[in-house]
């Protein structure tokens, strides 16, 4: 998510049985030509892409089966516990998501990018117009040809086995749908991410449509894993788009912004994943403005009334983040928060 998928944010919901997450959209001309776009755009740390383990009934995902060799446990979700025999060790996978419309500067800022992922990710389904007139996002989605350029270009550069993804809209033509996966999948796409709504539908205006997710799936034949989006707010909701639409796996936007736990099974965001938001967000260095607007989504749920809303809105400093958590009696000054406070303190 552009603005909000950041370091902190992506290793909150790995927590909460997120098993593959994505990094904001960013162009890849930029990425590949300015130094300073990469180290503003993108940051990772060396347990992001820990190992962690999966229950079996959840062996086919898509991240089973992108990696079904065991490594060495370490990382996010390794516990003893977890060496049930109904458990397998599976990775932590985060995909870069690029926009970009010539093959080239893809595979460049890919390459630039491989060290520290494991998966690109091909954006074409971005609706906004300025992103539509610069030829990128949803506009390659009536250019299936050159969809299948970006991916073959780029995987002859990293290499056949290094993941390369696409995410797209469905449209209403299913022809074009059709010759779209085609294409994706002729360029050697590996895995395949369904926004079940056209470009001209807004996510607040039309609901998911699972029949366009599942017939784009149909497309795919079973030669890579897909994943459905749109609309998954709980797990419930996940659990039903899957099987409306016979896809490996389900992806959520502004489901998880407000409840990071919801793939756990969690209803509303738990008050450890506000305290542990925290800790990374200070651990990371995430600025002010996006961890306000985090922990204001976090904790929609709670507000009790609209003036209430509007106060927390109103705040402007980590301390006064932290000072109405504890008034909730959501954090207490220890650990992560009292080194926060400290953290903010010592920057004035
Ligand atoms: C704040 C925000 C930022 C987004 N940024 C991206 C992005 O960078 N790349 C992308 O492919 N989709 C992006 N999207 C779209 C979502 O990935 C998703 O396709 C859409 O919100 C529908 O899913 P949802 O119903 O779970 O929200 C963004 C959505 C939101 C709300």
């Amino acid at each position: 998510m552009v603005r909000y998928g950041k370091l902190p944010f992506r290793a909150l919901v790995s927590q909460y049985e997120t098993h593959l997450v994505w990094t904001p959209m960013m162009l890849a001309a930029e990425f590949s030509r300015s130094a300073i776009a990469r180290d503003s755009d993108f940051s990772t740390s060396t347990t992001e892409r820990g190992t962690f383990y999966l229950p079996e009934a959840h062996a086919a995902s898509p991240v089973a089966e992108w990696d079904p060799s065991p490594e060495p446990s370490r990382g996010i979700h390794a516990s003893p516990s977890a060496r049930s025999k109904r458990m397998r060790k599976v990775k932590g996978r985060l995909l870069i998501q690029f926009a970009a419309n010539d093959p080239v500067q893809l595979a460049e800022a890919a390459e630039l990018a491989k060290p520290y992922v494991d998966g690109i990710d091909l954006n074409c389904g971005c609706p906004q117009k300025w992103a539509y007139h610069e030829g990128i996002g949803c506009a390659l989605l009536r250019k299936p040809d050159l969809v299948r350029d970006l991916v073959r270009t780029t995987k002859q550069r990293l290499g056949w086995n290094f993941p390369v993804s696409v995410k797209i809209r469905i449209d209403d033509d299913p022809a074009r749908t059709h010759e779209l996966v085609t294409q994706a999948l002729a360029g050697g796409a590996d895995i395949l991410t369904v926004h079940g709504r056209t470009r001209h539908q807004s996510s607040e205006g039309h609901p998911v449509n699972p029949e366009g997710i599942a017939f784009a799936t149909s497309c795919a034949k079973g030669a890579v894993p897909v994943v459905a989006n749109g609309d998954v707010f709980s797990l419930e909701d996940g659990e039903a788009l899957r099987e409306k639409t016979g896809v490996r796996g389900v992806m959520s936007a502004r489901g998880l912004l407000a409840n990071p736990a919801l793939f756990a099974g969690h209803s509303r965001t738990p008050d450890a994943a506000v305290q542990e938001f925290v800790r990374l967000s200070t651990a990371h260095g995430l600025i002010f403005p996006l961890f306000h607007r985090h922990t204001s989504y976090m904790l929609e749920s709670r507000f009790r009334t609209r003036r209430d809303r509007i106060a927390f809105n109103g705040l402007t400093s980590y301390a006064g983040v932290l000072d109405w958590l504890e008034a909730e009696e959501l954090v207490g000054l220890g650990g992560g928060e009292a080194a926060a406070r400290g953290g903010v303190v010592r920057s004035l």
